[in-house]
C-alpha cells in the first residue's frame, strides 16, 4: 500500500511522483504490505489500526491536546500587550536554579528509563538538524534564514557575559510543512520519526530497513558483537563491524540505535533481553523456525517492557490509584481489553513536551561501580551523547549498569544539573542550555498559554485568569517569580508554569506534567490493538503466560542481562533503602518460559 504520511490516506502515483521529484517521498509517503488482521504487530507500526493503517506508524503527524497559538506566518505568539516574549535563556535563569541536588527516593535508572521510554514513542531528530545540517544560526547568515531560531544570551548572563558565547544554535522544528509534504499555509505539524506504540521501536525499528540488517536470522536472534564477553547491538556481518573496528567514530554504524545515554543503555538492555528470551524459547521448542522464535521473543520482550513501564515506572510518577481510575492500568492482573479502534494513536505534542520537564531530574554525573558495587568514579553523562560505541569498552556498560541502581537520581525539584544547563550537548557544542531550548521550543511548537492547560487539566472547573488563581498549585514565591518575568498571567508559558508548580511527597512530578502524561497514556493504551493485556489480540498470551509477564521488573531484567549483576534491590527505580535493600537475583521473581512450551515439538 502507498499512503500519504501527513493525511494518512492512500496516495496515487501522481502524488508519489510529485514528492519523488522533490526527493522527499521517503518522508511524505509510506509504503507497507496490505494489512492482515491476524498477524503479529509490525515493527514499522503499520496496520495496528486496520481502518487507518498509518496511524501510529513512523513518519506520522502528532496531535494537539489544545489548538495551536501562533502569530502571523506561524511565528511565535506575542505577549498579551503585543510584544515579543523575553529571551528564553533569561527566563530559564530567572526561573530554574542550577545545582546538583539528589532525590531522596529515586535512582538514576529512572531518568534513563524515562528518556528511553520517550524515545520509543517520539523522536529527538531535531538535534541532528542543528548539530549537523544547519549549524549557522548564530552567524550573520542565520539572522535571515527562516529555518533558524537561535537562542540569544542576555547581556548580563551569569555564565556567558565574558565567555564570548552570545548565542546557542537552534533550528525551527522540522515539520510536514517545512519538509514540503504539506502546504505551508497550514499549521506546522511535527513529523514523528518513530512508531507511537510502546513497542521498543528504538530497538526494532530505529531506522528504515534496520530490522532486516539487525536480525541474525538464526534462532530468532538479533545480531550482536561480543566485546570482552559482553554482547552489544550490532549490524555486524562479514564486512562491517561496528564496535571493534570503528571504536572512535561518532556515527558508529548507522544501523545500531545511537542516541543519548539513556537510550543507548536501555536499547542495549532490551536488545540483549530479546536474545535472552529467544535462547530460552529455542531450548524449549527446538522445532520452531527462526521466524516463530523471533516473533515470540519480540512479543515477550515488548510485554516485559510494557509491564515495567505501566506497572512499575509510571505508578511511581502518577500514582497507581490514579492510573487505575484513568483506565490506564488494571487492578487485578487479569486480562483487560481497553482497545477502542476510534482512538487515534498519534502522539500528542504536549506529551513530548511535558516529558522534557524530566531534564531537571537528570543527574548529569553518573557514578560508576564495579561488579561488587564498589564505587570507582563519576562520568559526565552528556559526554556519552551519540556515542553508543563507548559502552562496549573499558567495562563502561558494566560500571554504568551497577551505577544506575546504586546512585540516586537528580532532585525532583526546581534545580537543574549544571551540565544540562550549560553543556547539554557535551563535546558536540561549546555550550548548550537544554532547558532554554525546552522553553523556546514551546514557542515554535505554538503551544497554548499555560493557563489554558490549567483549564484543560482541571476539566474547566477552575478559573485561571489572575496570577493568584494559581495559588492552589504554586507557592507564593513561585507566583512572584512568574510575575517578575511575565507581564500578564496569560503570557505564562507551559514549561515555565510546570517549573513553578508544587512537587510533594504524593506528587513527585508537577501536576500539569502528570495531567498531560495521563491523558496521553490513556490514549496510548486504548489505541493499541496489540496491547499485551488483551485476550483477543492476534497471538494473544494465554492466561498463564500473562501471569508470568506480570512478574517482569527492571530488577529482573538487570539480573537476566546486566553485566555481572547478582544482587539488586527489588524496586530498581528506587534508591536502596531499609525497605528496598539488595537481595540475591535468585530472590527476584522472573518469567518462567515453560509456559511457552509448544507440545507439538515433542513429536520430533
Ligand atoms: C543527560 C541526559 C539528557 C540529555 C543530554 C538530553 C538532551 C536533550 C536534547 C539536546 C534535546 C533536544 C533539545 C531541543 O532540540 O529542543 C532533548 C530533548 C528531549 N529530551 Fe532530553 N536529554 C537528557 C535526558 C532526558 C530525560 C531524562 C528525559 C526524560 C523523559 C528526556 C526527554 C526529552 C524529550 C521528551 C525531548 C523532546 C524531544 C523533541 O520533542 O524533539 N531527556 N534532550
Ligand atoms: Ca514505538
Amino acid at each position: 500500500e502507498t499512503y500519504n504520511t501527513y493525511y494518512g490516506t492512500p496516495a496515487d502515483s501522481k502524488e508519489v511522483a510529485k514528492f519523488q521529484a522533490k526527493n522527499i517521498s521517503h518522508i511524505c509517503i509510506s509504503n507497507f504490505k496490505p494489512c492482515d488482521e491476524n498477524e503479529w504487530s509490525r515493527v514499522d507500526g503499520s496496520c495496528n489500526n486496520l481502518e487507518n493503517p498509518t496511524h501510529g506508524m513512523y513518519h506520522t503527524p502528532m496531535w494537539r491536546m489544545l489548538p495551536a497559538y501562533y502569530s502571523a506566518d506561524y511565528e511565535p505568539r506575542k505577549t498579551k500587550s503585543g510584544k515579543d516574549f523575553p529571551l528564553a535563556r533569561y527566563l530559564r535563569l530567572m526561573l530554574m536554579k542550577v545545582g546538583d541536588s539528589i532525590s531522596e527516593v529515586f535512582a538514576t535508572s529512572l531518568s534513563y528509563f524515562a528518556e528511553f521510554a520517550f524515545g520509543d514513542v517520539g523522536s529527538v531528530h531535531d538535534i541532528r538538524l542543528y548539530l549537523r545540517t544547519i549549524t549557522h544560526c548564530c552567524k550573520p547568515e542565520g539572522l535571515t534564514d527562516k529555518r533558524c531560531t537561535p537562542n540569544f544570551i542576555p547581556e548580563n548572563d551569569n555564565v556567558h557575559r565574558f565567555s564570548g558565547i552570545k548565542c546557542h544554535n537552534l533550528t525551527r522544528p522540522l515539520s510536514f510543512q517545512s519538509t514540503g509534504c504539506a502546504p505551508t499555509n497550514t499549521v506546522p505539524e511535527r513529523i514523528n520519526f518513530v512508531t507511537t506504540f510502546f513497542d521498543i521501536s528504538n530497538v526494532y525499528y530505529h531506522a528504515a530497513g534496520s530490522i532486516e540488517q539487525n536480525r541474525a536470522y538464526e534462532g530468532g536472534r538479533l545480531k550482536v558483537e561480543v566485546v570482552n564477553g559482553g554482547s552489544f547491538p550490532s549490524d555486524a556481518n562479514e564486512t562491517t563491524t561496528c564496535f571493534l573496528k570503528d571504536a572512535v567514530a561518532t556515527d558508529c554504524a548507522r544501523n545500531v540505535p545511537n542516541g543519548l545515554l539513556g537510550t543507548n543503555l536501555f536499547s542495549t538492555y532490551f536488545w540483549r533481553l530479546h536474545n535472552y528470551i529467544a535462547d530460552a524459547l529455542v531450548l524449549l521448542n527446538p522445532c520452531w523456525d527462526d521466524e516463530t522464535v523471533f516473533n515470540n521473543a519480540k512479543d515477550i520482550n515488548i510485554a516485559w517492557y510494557k509491564q515495567v513501564l505501566m506497572y512499575e515506572f509510571y505508578p511511581l510518577m502518577l500514582g497507581r490509584e490514579n492510573m487505575i481510575n484513568n483506565n490506564i492500568i488494571g487492578c487485578d492482573g487479569d486480562f483487560r481489553d481497553p482497545y477502542d479502534k476510534n482512538v487515534d494513536s498519534n502522539l500528542a505534542m504536549e506529551f513530548a513536551y511535558a516529558l522534557r520537564w524530566f531534564h531537571s531530574t537528570q543527574d548529569a554525573r553518573q557514578e560508576m561501580y564495579d561488579k561488587n558495587d564498589k564505587f570507582i568514579n563519576t562520568q559526565a553523562v552528556v559526554n556519552y551523547s551519540l556515542r553508543v560505541q563507548d559502552l562496549a569498552f573499558h567495562d563502561t556498560l558494566l560500571q554504568m549498569t551497577h551505577g544506575i541502581y546504586m546512585q540516586p537520581a537528580g532532585g525532583f525539584d526546581d534545580t537543574v544539573h549544571p551540565d544540562i544547563a550549560d553543556s547539554g550537548l557535551g563535546r558536540l557544542a561549546k555550550a548548550f542550555d537544554i532547558l532554554t531550548a525546552d522553553l523556546a521550543r514551546g514557542r515554535y511548537f505554538g503551544l497554548a498559554p499555560y493557563m489554558k492547560y490549567r483549564d484543560y487539566c482541571s476539566d474547566y472547573t477552575i478559573s485561571h485568569e489572575k496570577f493568584e488563581d494559581l495559588s492552589y498549585i504554586m507557592k507564593p514565591n513561585k507566583i512572584d517569580e512568574l510575575k517578575r518575568v511575565y507581564e500578564n498571567p496569560e503570557d505564562i508559558e507551559l514549561m515555565a508554569g510546570m517549573w513553578a508548580e508544587d512537587i510533594g511527597e504524593n506528587n513527585p512530578i508537577p501536576p500539569t506534567v502528570a495531567c498531560i502524561l495521563s491523558k496521553q497514556l490513556q490514549r496510548s493504551v486504548a489505541s493499541d490493538r496489540h496491547w499485551y493485556e488483551r485476550p483477543n489480540r492476534p497471538h494473544a498470551f494465554t492466561a498463564d503466560q500473562l501471569q508470568e509477564v506480570r512478574k517482569a521488573t527492571l530488577a529482573g531484567m538487570l539480573c537476566a542481562i546486566g553485566d555481572e549483576v547478582s544482587m539488586i534491590q527489588p524496586q530498581a527505580f528506587l534508591r536502596i533503602s531499609e525497605s528496598n535493600y539488595k537481595v540475591s537475583c535468585d530472590e527476584i521473581p522472573t518469567i518462567d518460559f515453560t509456559y511457552w512450551k509448544d507440545d507439538s515439538c515433542d513429536a520430533y
